[in-house]
């Protein structure tokens, strides 16, 4: 699968800690980041990650583009609903991309994990 993983800055660190967790899951699958996040993964995790524009700089729709042309299966989007984004409208067009073209979307650290445990089943 095509998997695209994006984190808020609070978020970072569950996002490094989930990817960790499932890293032997995920480096089975095609993996894609924004450019913070997937920075993280691949120093402090090891994974192997396309590494797209940071968020607040358009990597939200690369994501979403992508995903409108089929290119991404699933998404993992660690949101921080406590912080203002600058880029709200953009992490808006993502979450309504998923939704309109039915892509799985996780926004939090519990959805991600039933997202990841019916990967890991296919
Ligand atoms: O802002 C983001 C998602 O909206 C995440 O972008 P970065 O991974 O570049 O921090």
């Amino acid at each position: 699968m095509r998997i695209a993983l994006v984190a808020h800055d609070r978020k970072k660190d569950d996002m490094v800690a989930l990817a960790t967790e499932f890293a032997p899951l995920l480096r089975q699958h095609t993996l894609m980041a924004t450019g913070t996040t997937g920075g993280r993964l691949q120093n402090e995790v090891g994974l192997t990650v396309e590494r797209l524009l940071s968020g607040p700089l358009g990597g939200d729709l690369q994501i979403g583009a992508r995903l409108s042309v089929g290119e991404v299966d699933a998404v993992i989007f660690l949101r921080d609903p406590m912080t203002a984004q600058p880029h709200e409208p953009d992490i808006n067009a993502l979450v309504r991309a998923c939704d309109v073209h039915n892509v799985p979307c996780a926004t939090n650290v519990a959805t991600a994990r039933v997202l990841l445990g019916e990967v890991a089943r296919r």
